[in-house]
């Protein structure tokens, strides 16, 4: 894919804040894309704050609140990258507001988390951590420390997503029972899960180990009181390696004082790091308590897939391209998700064209055509992306994916989109209808073409300078032209001819290195017989 920097200093290197620690091969992946890296790691709030001045991107983990506040502080923000996959520490309504895209990499630390809990549970039912310590001191006791078995036990799991699944895949294998509640999700999610969904009282009731797998919400703040704890089994374990506000950790505190359960491994709190005197710091020195330093995502695999996969998405968001995984600009998944994808980029590019080259007083109303294989997926990506790239050449606001539907919606722009099976002629298209332009895009290969405009059969690629002639189909018109260009300096990178027979009029499409400049583009208009001349930065 053809990518150029989407910055608000133009072309000038986007430059990324890295709030928290970050696998070095990530640094590169930003660094080999053209991106400046500036760490912040270790500094000061203050000295964060102040580094946003002039940043384009920014990385956190989960200890930096990315609030309106911290926001306002980046006034050419594009991308809040958050390695990791609970975005609970960033504000990502007041995100969405300022039209800044929240990343994240959801699945990258699924099976890290998956094996802490299992790593807690084994550790609660064979009371290893006790037996290390007691060891450490030089005490021999086996009659101390016996144990319990998974096998047979009723496990049951609060939110069964990415890593509440594979918590319950695994289960199956220890010969577990599995329940689960998890209110969003389908009954065919459960059954290949082989796992049977019930309420939150019936799970509470019935489990020999609880397990909690939820994002932080405010459905989810405080899921966990002692109204929910008293429900618990006296023998039962509760696991939490979701997020620790789940939990109200007064109410744990006392319940496992009042022997309500058996004990807990947690490997999360609702302060972090949590201050001496707080409801954390007595949990993790609970003697029925086995604790760890929210470790569930850290693993030397799950870093290095983190850094690779946000870098990756981080740059394309900076170089122009339609984020992968946009927590506030959800793209379908799926097997729709394969189709979808390249024409975001299409439907991206289409935007930034039509106003360049269309150059109408105001925008019309639009019509997107979703031709071929696209005709049945749904349209809602596509046009936030052609929205962002429209509104980016259109507005001097800070515009993306996140917020073009809005500020479209204030300015009274209105596309309609539609599918249409037999609308292409390529297995795939995307058909812009602008007043009377009409420009057809598609994707080769990853790269954005247009393969229609205003009838003419063209493939050209929209991106970055462009050069668009209208006139008559005379011979010596390219000569002339790409004499005035080579005269200036503007080398040509790609040509496209094409003719109407009927009219006898023609159009040239040219991708240049840099835009061509007034006095060219006068000399050009000069030529006898060319009727237009367009210059377009894609
Ligand atoms: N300890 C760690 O280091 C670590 C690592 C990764 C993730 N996490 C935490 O684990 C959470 C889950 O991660 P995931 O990748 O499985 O997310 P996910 O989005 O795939 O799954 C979350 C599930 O919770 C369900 N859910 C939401 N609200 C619920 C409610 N009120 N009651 C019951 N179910 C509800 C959702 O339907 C979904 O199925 C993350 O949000 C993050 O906070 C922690
Ligand atoms: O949400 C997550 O991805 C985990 O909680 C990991 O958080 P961390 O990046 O602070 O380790």
């Amino acid at each position: 894919m053809q990518l150029r920097p989407m910055t608000q200093s133009g072309l000038s290197r986007p430059r990324v804040v890295v709030a928290e620690p970050f696998a070095e091969h990530g640094l590169a992946v930003l660094r080999d894309a053209g991106i400046d890296v500036d760490s912040q790691v270790g500094r000061s709030r203050a000295e964060l704050t102040a580094a946003l001045a002039d940043a384009d991107g920014l990385i956190v983990r989960s200890e930096t609140r990315v609030d309106r506040e911290l926001l306002a502080a980046g006034p050419k923000l594009t991308v809040v990258a958050r390695a990791g996959v609970g975005v609970d520490a960033i504000d990502v309504d007041a995100a969405t507001d300022a039209g800044i895209i929240v990343l994240n990499t959801p699945g990258a630390n699924t099976i890290a988390a998956t094996e802490q809990t299992f790593a807690l549970m084994l550790a609660l039912a064979r009371r290893t951590p006790e037996a290390v310590q007691l060891l450490r001191q030089g005490v021999w006791d086996r009659k101390k420390l016996i144990g319990t078995e998974l096998f047979g036990k009723t496990l049951g799991i609060v939110g069964l997503g990415r890593i509440g699944g594979n918590v319950a895949q695994r289960a199956r294998a220890f010969g577990m029972t599995v329940i689960a509640h998890d209110p969003y999700i389908t009954a065919a999610r459960a059954d290949a899960f082989d796992v049977t969904l019930v309420d939150l009282d019936t799970l509470l009731r019935r489990s020999d180990i609880v397990t909690l797998h939820v994002p932080l919400t405010p459905q989810t703040t405080g899921m966990i009181g002692a109204a929910q704890l008293a429900l618990l089994q006296p023998h039962a374990y509760l696991i939490n390696c979701a997020r620790g506000g789940v939990i109200v950790e007064r109410d744990l505190l006392e319940a496992l004082d009042a022997n309500v359960l058996a004990g807990a491994g947690i490997d999360v709190v609702a302060i972090e790091p949590p201050p001496p005197e707080g409801t954390g710091a007595a949990l993790h020195s609970h003697p029925k308590v086995f604790s760890t330093p929210h470790l569930g995502g850290s693993t030397h695999e799950a870093l290095a897939r983190i850094a690779t996969e946000l870098a990756q998405d981080v740059a394309r968001v900076l170089l122009g391209a339609p984020a992968n995984a946009a927590v506030n600009a959800p793209v379908p998944d799926g097997p729709e998700a394969e189709r979808v994808f390249p024409f975001l980029d299409v439907a991206y590019r289409l935007g930034r064209f039509y106003p360049q080259y269309a150059r109408s007083e105001r925008l019309p109303q639009f019509t997107l055509v979703l031709g071929g294989a696209l005709a049945d997926v749904p349209s809602e990506a596509l046009v936030r992306a052609f929205l962002s790239g429209l509104l980016q050449a259109t507005t001097d606001r800070r515009v993306s994916v996140v917020n073009a539907e809005a500020i479209a919606r204030e300015l009274g722009i209105t596309v309609d989109a539609r599918g249409d099976a037999r609308e292409s002629s390529y297995a795939a298209s995307l058909k812009l209808i602008g007043g009377d332009v009409a420009i057809a895009g598609t994707s080769v290969g990853g790269s954005p073409r247009i393969v229609e405009l205003d009838g003419y059969e063209i493939d050209a690629t929209p991106v970055g300078a462009m050069l668009i002639t209208r006139h008559q189909d005379v011979p010596g018109m390219i000569g002339r032209v790409g004499t005035i260009l080579g005269d200036a300096g503007v080398n040509i990178s790609t040509m496209q001819v094409s003719r109407n027979t009927v009219s006898g009029d023609a159009i040239m499409v040219l991708s240049t290195d840099r835009p061509a400049a007034e006095a060219e583009v006068a000399a050009l208009r000069a030529i006898a017989g060319i009727t237009s001349v367009r210059v377009l930065d894609v």
